[in-house]
């Protein structure tokens, strides 16, 4: 069997290696000749998967992207051939809650505003808005969630807000699908009309799709001069994107949101057992076998709980304007693609473990997500 698998995907060698014969690929360039005797393809959000590339291949069977988004894939193209196929969902949801979360502290140091004064309008509450929502629960900072999708579900007891509400909050962060169709579709959600009502202090931080913000009004709004705070982690059609933004960003980065290790390899482990459960076969291998001691695992905290300490700690694990710095320096010179082949390491707050003395006793480290000891 041969399984063909994106380069960019930790782990998948020691995965896959017993199942079949291994076949690394770019995935950006990707061709129908290439993949022409695959049994299995493995991609991420990078690949088309279409006729076009699968015309070649009449041997495939299963299909699987290890990420969240699913807008690279035409999945009525692979049920109409039988093909399997399987998305990773949640893998790197943490990932980009961490991220979220980092621009945040970043933020309120840079313009001494405090976190837990603020309101955050979370835009899609499923998997990656409902793991930010858990971290701001934890911190006591107040947030409202708009997913018209799930407020129509009655299994779902959450309070759900307009769409017009959660925009008014202090902070506004996206995390939606892209879809064309439909009576929520979310291409251009935030269109000029939209982003025209934002105040000069709200910030608005987008690491889902950047098809959601029409990146053209955006220009025009900063250009004439609105000031409110941009985080931008995607872009509309990346790698291409439009580069004049960036100087309006207060922090921006290679679409790399969801790319802690953890996120990555939970993403490769969830195809294996994707591919096991196709192929009847019981899985034997797992992602804790496999992942790798943090550089930094432990420490002690002796404060009790404090937004100075919160800024300390985060930016320990990971502190995004070091994303946002190899952005700013290599995206003219090296490219969108290549910061984010040569992503270097980065975890999750899980990846520490801390200890408290008697008078640091909190459970807020634990419920952000750190590995209480
Ligand atoms: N930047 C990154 O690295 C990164 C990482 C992971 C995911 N993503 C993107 O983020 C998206 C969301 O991820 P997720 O794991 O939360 O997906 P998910 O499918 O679990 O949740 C998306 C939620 O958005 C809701 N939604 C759809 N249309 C909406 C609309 N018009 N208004 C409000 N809510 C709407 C859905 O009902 C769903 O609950 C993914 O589709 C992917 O494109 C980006
Ligand atoms: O949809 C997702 O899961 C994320 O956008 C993912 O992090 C994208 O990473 P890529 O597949 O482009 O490497």
């Amino acid at each position: 069997m041969n399984i063909f698998y994106d380069e960019n995907m930790p782990y998948a060698a020691d995965f896959f290696k017993d199942i079949g014969h291994l076949h690394p690929f770019a995935g950006r360039t990707l061709s129908a000749e290439a993949i022409k005797e695959a049994d299995v393809l493995l991609v991420r959000s990078i690949t088309q998967v279409n006729k076009t590339l699968l015309e070649k291949n009449t041997r495939l069977k299963f299909v699987g992207t290890a990420t969240i988004g699913v807008d690279h894939i035409d999945q009525a193209y692979l049920q109409q051939r039988g093909i399997g196929f399987s998305s990773s969902p949640g893998c790197n949801a943490i990932s980009v809650a961490e991220y979220v979360l980092s621009s945040l502290v970043i933020l309120a140091e840079r313009y001494c505003l405090t976190l837990s004064e603020m309101t955050v309008g979370i835009v899609g509450a499923g998997n990656t808005g409902s793991r930010l929502s858990e971290k701001l629960d934890a911190l006591g900072i107040k947030y409202l969630l708009c997913d018209p999708l799930l407020a129509e579900q009655s299994s779902d007891k959450r309070i759900f807000s307009t769409l017009d509400e959660v925009l008014a909050c202090d902070v506004i962060s996206l995390h939606v699908p892209k879809t064309m169709t439909g009576e929520y579709a979310t291409y251009h959600l935030l269109d000029h009309g939209r982003l025209s009502q934002l105040s000069d202090q709200q910030i608005l931080i987008n690491a889902c799709r950047g098809e959601v913000i029409d990146n053209k009004a955006l220009l025009a709004l900063k250009n004439s001069g609105r000031e409110f705070k941009l985080v931008l982690d995607v872009w509309e059609d990346e790698p291409n994107i439009l580069h004049e933004l960036i100087p309006f960003c207060e922090i921006s980065t290679a679409h790399i949101a969801g790319y802690s290790l953890e996120g990555k390899a939970r993403g490769t482990e969830m195809l294996y057992q994707a591919l096991c459960q196709q192929l009847e076969i019981t899985p034997k291998k797992q992602l804790k076998n496999y992942l790798i001691e943090a550089n930094i695992s432990g420490l002690t905290i002796n404060q009790p709980f404090n937004e100075i300490l919160l800024n300390q700690l985060v930016k320990l694990v990971y502190d995004v304007r070091r994303d946002d710095g190899i952005f700013r320096q290599q995206i003219f010179s090296h490219g969108f693609d290549h910061i984010r082949k040569n992503y270097p390491a980065r975890r999750e707050f899980s990846a520490m473990k801390i200890s408290m003395t008697e008078q640091a006793k909190s459970d807020v480290w634990y419920h952000l997500g750190f590995n209480n000891v």
